[in-house]
């Protein structure tokens, strides 16, 4: 039995490796929908996953023998180092570059995964000398919410490698949108207790991952095929604001069109999304459009969908639902 029917595989998590001055992203497309031109990566942060795998393990598991075990924490400071000598300007890059370099130091491995995501740092801005006030080159902001993600997989082959995976993403948006949502028509039986709604506040937390039509131009060394994750999250609030939802289901297809129809270069759109509307307490306030509204109660509701390229020819964007403002 090889190792792949074990599920053998070992590493490390949480390896944080924070970059000052790496080289910066600059030369992307700009797109209407969207203020990001670049990425200064004065500030490049990161959190990685390393996973290993290979039939060399297998007597590590079975009788204890150390002799070909990395180290995870050998493979904590390989991460970290090789951070310091990647010359490129994206996650997705160096997540490519370190896995081949681990491939190239350790002949015995033979798959390696690294999941990355990209620390958000925010600019701020700062009274300079003259007494103008400017986004500051040296304070930045640790920001919570969304951030960007990479996977890469790599494999060794008799050709040297292959690339088995790669992916690139958008990680824990969570919006709201205050009115311009219904959910409606769905079936009435017995257990069905939720009553229909024309116009709700919807509260969506997004996840997702796309991939490329060619894997290499994910790498950001053309920065005109590249796709920041920063100009998907302006499109997905541009098109969430447009959009009369009619059930988060269709929002996400909806979103994942206008996202292949906006970056040709990207094959697929992968969504993970999460229902976290909140419940109506005060609904009518006198000579106010306003209510009042609180956290949903905690079970919630999620889906996952991947648009794929065909759904846009088989679809023009004009007869998607769209039509609100
Ligand atoms: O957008 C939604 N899709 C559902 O499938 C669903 N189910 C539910 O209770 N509320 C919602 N909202």
């Amino acid at each position: 039995m090889g190792e792949s029917e074990r599920g053998l595989s070992y590493g490390k998590g949480n390896v944080l490796a924070y970059r000052t001055y790496l080289k910066p992203l600059a030369g992307v497309l700009t797109i209407p929908e969207s203020d990001f031109t670049g990425r200064s990566n004065i500030l490049f942060a990161t959190n990685i996953q390393v996973t290993i795998g290979g039939g060399a393990f297998l007597s590590s598991f079975t009788e204890g023998d150390n002799s070909l075990v990395v180290a995870t924490d050998s493979m904590k400071n390989f991460i970290q180092r090789h951070l310091g000598l990647y010359d490129g300007a994206t996650l997705e890059g160096f997540l490519d570059f370190t896995a081949r370099a681990f491939l190239d130091q350790y002949p015995h491995i033979s798959t390696v995964e690294l999941a990355g995501n990209l620390l958000s740092f925010e600019n701020t801005s700062a009274l300079t000398g003259d007494k103008a006030r400017e986004e500051s080159s040296l304070v930045f902001k640790q920001s919570h919410n969304d951030h960007s993600t990479a996977f890469v997989k790599m494999e060794r082959s008799t050709l040297g490698y292959t690339l088995v995976n790669q992916k690139s993403g958008l990680k824990n948006l969570e919006l709201i949108k205050v009115q311009g949502n219904s959910f409606s028509g769905f079936i009435r039986d017995e257990y069905t207790t939720l009553p229909e709604d024309s116009n709700r506040p919807l509260f969506v937390y997004l996840t997702l991952d796309w991939t490329y039509e060619h894997e290499h131009e994910a790498l950001g060394d053309n920065p005109k095929v590249y796709v920041a994750s920063e100009q998907v999250r302006d499109l997905i609030t541009s098109v969430f604001h447009q959009t009369k939802t009619k059930s988060i289901q269709h929002l996400i297809y909806v979103l994942g069109c206008e996202i292949l129809t906006r970056f040709p270069s990207l094959r697929d759109v992968s969504f993970q999304s999460q229902n976290h509307t909140w419940d109506l307490i005060v609904e009518d306030i006198p000579d106010s459009d306003g209510k009042v509204f609180t956290e949903p109660r905690p079970p919630y509701g999620f889906q996952t969908f991947t648009v794929k390229r065909d759904d846009i020819m088989a679809e023009p964007l004009e007869q998607i639902a769209k039509g609100q403002s």
